[in-house]
């Protein structure tokens, strides 16, 4: 590695810090870089494997299974510059949502469908994805809330629309849906993003989109989305930022026919799955001889020469490195103890985490008479109205949600002996989050049996071909009330403090999918190159 150049260091190796290394390397001519990862292998959370299953006709098949995040979205420029360095993809098409036979009633008991788009919490967007008006009547947020005049204020004195920018006592989503949703409207959705109660997780933070349209709405979020803020001022030049950006990075790709399948997706994963996002990252970092990547590195303090301001990284082995620059990218909790108490940062520990459970099941459809499970792409679970610890117990038993993951992005799987692919079918129940959960919970008997319930299937569900569990500790941030306000007064001390030599990001400081994580990693790149703060 050349050493002439600034040395940026990168602590983390999941998806925010490889985009900031990649970016970093991209961008700056004579930088070095760093990448510091403490497990044996970089991605984080995102953990793709293919198996091969056989049932007992002698059909095998490869199929993908993803241990945690399993989708991107094509919505910013970011999630899009690192598509093309990712390679090849399947997506799922707009045209492929609810088929208008779709009856969620199939479903037994309450959950809400899970509708792809829906996430983004982009209200118009997550309403035109149910093409059947009767599907619409079935939705919690359209059938409870009907779109209260203001969606996000409704009967909460601490939305006041002149103190809801800068007030510490921002409401939590329930509050901001309103009394009659807030029952548990909206958990749902809740659980599939965060994998969080409700009521613990801040509107502003968590789905600033919807945050946003109010604003714009002024107390209305529909209006947000369709009156006049959303075509003038601050919303119409957000818009054209966003569309030039985008039209920016399609410009990266030579193959047009690419670049409109991916356009027109809701959806995108890659066809050995998103850790094959990871391996091309890391391929095109090692083939830079500017940047270092070490993995089963752990870094165990941080501290700042007073006099060049360079900071010096202790690492486990005993060896010390000097970096001009540091982005962190670790767990904001595991960012803490490394800091010295005269350059702490503060509000770094204050979020709590979700442990998901990902729980995947292939099954054989050799002796199903009818189909495993109803069309579409899987269902999410509100919170139990007796609570987490009755509903851990109930109905629920700690379900989350489920994913029918084979109706969803199943072309990642591919027939390797037989009649192909399509004799199996794979789901992926997600449990845990705010449920207090028994081991026994875990076993598989107590997962079938709770899925063949919510599915209505009385003769139950047969014993799958294959399965796998895995359990994400702390994997997805809860942002709590005031989070916003706590992140900026943690990125000024942090800017004085360390003299404008330590970036804190990633998914426990602005955005928890894997969109958000690219975009922090870029982000941080750029801002360090933008700022000229490489010396
Ligand atoms: C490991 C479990 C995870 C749960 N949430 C996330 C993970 C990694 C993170 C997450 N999930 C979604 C988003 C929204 C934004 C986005 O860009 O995709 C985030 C940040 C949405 C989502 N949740 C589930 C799926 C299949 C998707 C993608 C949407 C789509 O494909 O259209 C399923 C799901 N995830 C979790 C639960 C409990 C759950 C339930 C079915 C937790």
């Amino acid at each position: 590695m050349s050493t002439s150049g600034p040395h940026i260091a990168v602590l983390g190796g999941g998806l925010t810090g490889l985009s900031a290394a990649y970016h970093l390397a991209r961008l700056h001519p004579t930088a070095r870089v760093t990448l510091l990862e403490k497990d044996t292998r970089f991605g984080g959370w995102i953990r793709s494997e293919r198996v091969e299953v056989q049932d007992e006709h002698g059909n095998k098949a490869s199929v993908l299974l993803e241990a945690g995040p399993r989708t991107l979205r094509s919505n910013a420029k970011a999630v899009l510059e690192l598509v093309l360095v990712g390679g090849k993809m399947v997506w799922r098409g707009r045209s492929t949502f609810w088929t208008s036979n779709h009856k969620p009633s199939a479903l037994h008991g309450r959950p809400l469908p899970l509708v792809p788009g829906s996430f983004t919490f982009r209200p118009l967007q997550a309403f035109s994805s149910f093409p059947p008006l009767s599907l619409a009547s079935s939705h919690p947020l359209l059938a409870e809330s009907s779109f209260p005049p203001s969606f996000l204020s409704h009967s909460n004195p601490t939305t006041d629309r002149r103190t809801r920018q800068t007030s510490l006592s921002m409401p939590s989503l329930p509050d901001a849906l309103g009394p009659r949703s807030r029952a548990r409207s909206g958990s749902a959705l809740c659980h599939g993003v965060y994998g969080a109660d409700s009521r613990q997780l801040s509107v502003r933070a968590a789905f600033p989109t919807l945050w946003e349209a109010e604003e714009r709405g002024k107390g209305s979020v529909m209006w947000g989305e369709i009156g006049p803020g959303a075509w003038f001022g601050a919303g119409k030049r957000k818009k054209v930022v966003q569309a030039k950006e985008k039209e920016e990075a399609w410009a990266l790709s030579e193959d047009q026919e690419f670049v409109g399948r991916v356009k027109k997706a809701a959806v995108l994963s890659f066809k050995d799955g998103l850790e094959q996002l990871v391996t091309a990252l890391v391929e095109a970092l090692e083939k830079n001889d500017r940047v270092q990547l070490r993995k089963g590195t752990e870094v165990v303090a941080l501290s700042q020469d007073s006099e060049s301001k360079a900071v010096e990284i202790r690492l486990a082995n005993g060896e010390t490195l000097t970096a001009t620059h540091v982005i962190s990218a670790l767990p904001l909790p595991a960012l803490s103890p490394l800091l010295p108490s005269s350059h702490a940062l503060p509000h770094l520990t204050v979020n709590p985490a979700s442990t998901v459970t990902v729980f995947t099941l292939v099954f054989s459809t050799a002796h199903l008479t009818t189909p495993l499970h109803p069309p579409g792409f899987g269902y999410l679970i509100p919170r139990p109205a007796d609570g987490y610890e009755a509903g851990a117990k109930g109905d629920e038993s700690g379900l989350l949600g489920v994913v029918f993951d084979t109706a969803s992005l199943g072309e990642q799987d591919a027939a390797l002996e037989g009649d192909g692919a399509d004799k199996f079918v794979k789901i992926t129940a997600m449990i845990g989050g705010p449920y207090p959960l028994e081991p026994a919970q875990l076993e598989l008997e107590s997962v079938l049996k709770t899925i063949a319930r919510q599915l209505g299937r009385d003769g139950g569900l047969p014993k799958p071909v294959h399965w796998e569990v895995h359990r994400n500790v702390g994997s997805i941030p809860t942002y709590t009330v005031g989070h916003v306000e706590r992140m900026e007064e943690m990125r000024r001390v942090a800017a004085q403090k360390w003299d404008d030599r330590l970036v804190v990001v990633g998914a426990g400081v602005g955005g928890v999918s894997v969109g958000d994580c690219a975009k922090a990693g870029r982000e941080a790149a750029r801002g360090l190159i933008k700022a000229d703060l490489v010396v």
